[in-house]
Formats: structure tokens, sequence, C-alpha cells
């Protein structure tokens, strides 16, 4: 059995917890992520806030600490928080999953509601890449594309990793957040079925490498990983390693056309529907074509909110070093 190892001999982390993630279970696991941690021979730095700009401004304050990684527990949107502090630092992320959908942890193969096995995960990452020296890949650590979004033209204001959405489900999840009833998932539901009742396609124009889609639609994704929103495989082909984009958009479709298109989303057969199309591209512009139909709603990335259209999407080839399975672990 493995004894604790002597205090800051493993290095130095910083740890983002938001204790509401996963209905309270990021508060739930608080003690056993920092005494773990403590107890595989790290010095520990809390850069936990009191919301997500908060935690982000903390963790990247934090990194001015010399870490050797940022560690992050909780749902995808705390992974948000992390991608935005460390992209293109060279400074790791290790993720302790303790969300509701966690659907990044899970495209990823990381640990999902197993902090024992998350921590073995950034630990033996760690190790490996101390082993081969402190270059930006390696063993033990996963280098991922990152998406950067701005303003056509201007600087760049966030970054995420797995998924922007600008369609109805973007609308439904803004929906849900507005509102105070009913409690948990029920929420949603009746989110959802206010957006169907009330929907009519927005207009887009998307320029993908400088090929132009306009139309009337129902959704345009731009995805890095597969899923979004708690297991739905919005982009069932997409990698995050592969320097490319994929653009899911699907077209105006009818209530009825919806209703039959949202359940396979689940598997990922929307794709072959044969309004749904799907696009790779390196640089993304999405933009609002009032001529076609109605402003599409506010961009959500990772699962948080981010910002209106317009909005420019370039991909960073391996801005992201995330911790994971040392190859043969
Ligand atoms: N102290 C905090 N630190 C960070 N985020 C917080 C905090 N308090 C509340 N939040 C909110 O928590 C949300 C992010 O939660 P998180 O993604 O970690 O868990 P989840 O939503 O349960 O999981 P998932 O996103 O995987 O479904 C953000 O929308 C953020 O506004």
């Amino acid at each position: 059995m493995r004894g604790p190892a002597a205090p800051g001999a493993a290095g130095r982390v910083g740890v983002v917890l938001n204790p509401t993630s996963g209905k309270g279970r990021g508060l739930k696991v608080r003690e056993k992520v920092f005494d773990g941690l403590a107890a595989d021979g790290f010095t520990v730095h809390d850069l936990s806030g009191t919301d997500l700009p908060g935690a982000t401004a903390r963790a990247r304050t934090g990194l001015t600490l010399g870490l050797d990684a940022l560690v992050v527990v909780g749902g995808d949107g705390m992974v948000h928080a992390g991608v935005n502090a460390v992209a293109g630092t060279g400074v790791p992320l290790g993720i302790v999953s303790a969300g509701s959908g966690n659907d990044i942890a899970r495209d990823l193969g990381l640990p999902v509601h197993d902090v024992p096995a998350s921590l073995a995960v950034i630990r033996e990452g760690l190790a490996a890449r101390r082993n081969r020296g402190r270059g930006p890949d390696g063993e033990g650590v996963r280098m991922l594309d990152a998406v950067a979004v701005s303003r056509p033209g201007g600087a760049v204001d966030h970054w995420y990793l797995a998924v922007l959405s600008c369609g109805i489900d973007a609308a439904v999840n803004a929906r849900t957040n507005a509102m105070s009833w009913p409690p948990g998932g029920a929420r949603y539901v009746r989110a959802l079925l206010a957006e169907l009742r009330t929907f009519r396609p927005f207009g887009y124009r998307v320029t993908m490498d400088g090929e132009v889609w306009e139309s009337a639609g129902t959704l345009v994704a731009v995805a890095n990983t597969r899923c979004f929103g708690g297991g739905m495989r919005i982009a069932p082909d997409a990698v995050p390693d592969d320097g490319l984009l994929e653009v899911v958009h699907a077209e105006g479709l009818t209530r009825g056309q919806l209703m039959s298109v949202f359940p396979k989303v689940y598997r990922g057969t929307h794709v072959s529907h044969p309004a749904v199309h799907v696009r790779r591209a390196r640089s993304v512009l999405i933009e609002p074509l009032p001529a076609l139909g109605t402003m599409p709603p506010m961009a959500f990335a990772d699962g948080e909110p981010l910002a209106e259209l317009p909005l420019q999407c370039d991909l960073h080839p391996r801005a992201i070093g995330v911790l994971a399975r040392t190859l043969g672990a």
C-alpha cells in the first residue's frame, strides 16, 4: 500500500472547486480532494471563487505561483473555467469530475464521479511528465485543441474546449436558467416545451474557412468534442486533437421534425437526417441573418452562457494539456 508522500515532494497544484456542481457534489468531495492531493505530496493552493468569473480570475492569478498543474473540481463549467485560465500557458489541467453532465470528462475517457481515480490520473500524469522533462507534451499529458472566441476582428474574449452552440438548445438553456420553478430536470423539460411551442427558425450566416452557408435554421453548433447537454452526441465524429472543428447545422425544421430529430441526438444519428449538415473547418464565423429568420439566441459554450452573435471561433491546435492516463497504464 502507498504511504503518504513527503509534503510538497510531488509539486505544487492550484485547485478550483465549485461547491454547487452536481447539485452539491462539489462540496461533498471537497475534503477528499484536498486531503488526497496533500497525501500524494502536493502543496495545494485553494483558488476557488464565489462564482464562475471569480473562479476563473483566481485561477489565472494563481498561475503566477508557478503551478505544476491547475486542478478543476466540478462539471463542464469548471473545465471551461480551467481552460480559460491555462489556454496557451503550458500549465496542464487536472479534472476531478463532480458535475451533473460531465460531458468533457466522459469524452476524454477520464474518471467520472470517482475522486480516488481522478486523483490517480493527476498524480500519475504529473509523475510521468516529471520523468520525461517538462515539455508541453508527452506521457501523462494529452495535448488538445482549444477554441478561441472573439468578436469579428476583435481580440480573444473566451476559450472553450467542447461545443459552442447558438441553436434551439441554447434558447432552452437560457429559458431554463431564467426560471425558478419547477425544481430540477422538470424545469428543463418545461423550458423545452415552451421553446418548441413558440419556435420559429433563426436566421444564420455561417462562414467556414471561407465557405458561406445562409439559411433559416434550428441549430448551429461548433464542436471540438462530441457531446453536450449531458450525453447528447451533437457531433459524433468530433476529435479534440485532429486540428479541425465539426460544424453541425440544422435547417429550419418544423416542430414535428424537431420532435422526431431531437431524440436521435442522444445516439448521434441525427447527422444522417437530410436537413442536418456537418462540415469541418478551422475558422468559423457565425452571424445573425435577419432576412432569413429570427435572431439566434445567445451562444453557450461548454454549457455556459457566452455572448450574443456575431462570433468568430478559431481552432488553436494543441493549446491545452490535460492530465490523462499514462500510455499503457
Ligand atoms: N463558487 C462557484 N464557482 C464556480 N461556479 C459556480 C460557483 N457557484 C455557482 N457556480 C455556477 O456553477 C455552474 C457550473 O457548474 P458545473 O459545470 O461545475 O457543474 P454542473 O453544472 O453540475 O455540471 P455539468 O456542467 O457537467 O452539467 C456555473 O454556471 C456557475 O455559474
